[in-house]
């Protein structure tokens, strides 16, 4: 019967609480990560991020609250060794090669990975040829490659990361986008703490905010971002064109510029059959563009009214 049972989630924390002498850092926590989702953690600077990793990692302990890994306690080795890790402020031992970093993340890890999987995980960070390489001579951009690797190495289930790409540039960012989509790909669940909305839009499934220590809000994408509008450049509005364009949504106009709000989710026809009647009612249709509300004024928007804690 247990073989039946569907996996744990990656990662499962409730009530999780942090104070810091008479400042609370985090305040009754809570949220999952699926298996193979990519969930991404935002809210604004000490709104609580990084102590909600560090708790759900074992590093931080909760005044309160509860955490599974991979359906474990933190604290438990066996799930600690299938989590892959990327510090917001990451340092390697200076010494050694990128190869030895690897390695001796992979004895830690109490697993073992063979020599052309650890370089492959070095060319997946584009640090092939800097294998040999002590890390002390490491650019910042290339130390936090090299920790993504480090992170990456020992084929973990769940991947975290804090702030993955804050020494990165454009290109690096890019490359991490591509490699959280592989992981992706390959069923790994991420969480992912990330400043950049764009990125974070461009790769979660869900994302969960955080503000003042609190979840603010949660929610796939589609149901932060809801609704949907459609602006159409038109000619010749008349009273009958104008009620069916009010028939297709709550509708405003600036000259001769009208926006439609669509429900969350329209029907597939919705648009073409709205522009076909249009027509018919003699309106000269010079622009139709769909439009939604970006994550970043979502963001905003939450964090200036209080979100769901309202
Ligand atoms: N070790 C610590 N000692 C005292 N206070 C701490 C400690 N760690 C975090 N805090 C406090 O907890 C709050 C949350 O900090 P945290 O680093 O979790 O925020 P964050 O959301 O990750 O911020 P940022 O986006 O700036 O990285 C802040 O008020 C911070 O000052």
């Amino acid at each position: 019967m247990l073989a039946e049972l569907p996996p744990a989630p990656a990662a499962w924390c409730s009530g999780l609480r942090k104070r810091y002498r008479r400042r609370s850092a985090v305040d009754g926590v809570s949220f999952t990560v699926d298996r193979g989702e990519v969930v991404g953690l935002l809210g604004p600077n000490g709104a609580g991020k990084t102590t909600v990793i560090k708790m759900l990692l074992g590093l931080v302990r909760p005044d309160a609250g509860e955490v599974l890994l991979l359906g474990r306690p933190a604290s438990d080795p066996r799930s600690r060794a299938r989590v892959g890790y990327l510090p917001e402020l990451f340092r390697y031992q200076p010494w050694l090669t990128a190869a030895e970093v690897l390695a001796l993340h992979v004895r830690l890890a109490g697993t073992a990975v063979p020599a052309h999987e650890r370089r492959e995980c070095l060319a997946a960070v584009s640090l092939a040829d800097r294998a040999d390489d002590r890390v002390g001579g490491f650019s910042k951009g290339m130390q936090q490659r090299l920790g993504l690797a480090v992170a990456l190495v020992a084929r973990p289930e769940l991947v975290v990361l804090d702030e993955p790409t804050s020494a990165l540039d454009p290109l690096g960012r890019a490359d991490v986008r591509d490699l959280l989509l592989s992981l992706k790909a390959r069923g790994v669940a991420v969480l992912l703490n990330s400043h950049l909305i764009g990125e974070v839009e461009r790769v979660c499934d869900r994302v969960v905010i955080l503000d003042k220590g609190q979840v603010a809000a949660a929610g796939t994408l589609a149901e932060l971002l809801g609704r949907r509008e459609l602006r159409l450049r038109l000619d010749g509005v008349d009273e009958r064109a104008h009620d069916r364009l009010a028939a297709a949504g709550p509708l405003t106009q600036e000259g001769n510029l009208f926006t439609v709000t669509l429900p969350t989710e329209p029907e597939p026809t919705c648009v073409p059959d709205l522009v076909t009647d249009l027509v018919g009612l003699g309106v000269r249709v010079h622009a139709v563009e769909p439009a939604r509300v970006s994550l970043e004024e979502r963001l905003l928007a939450i964090l200036r009214t209080g979100g769901d804690r309202r």
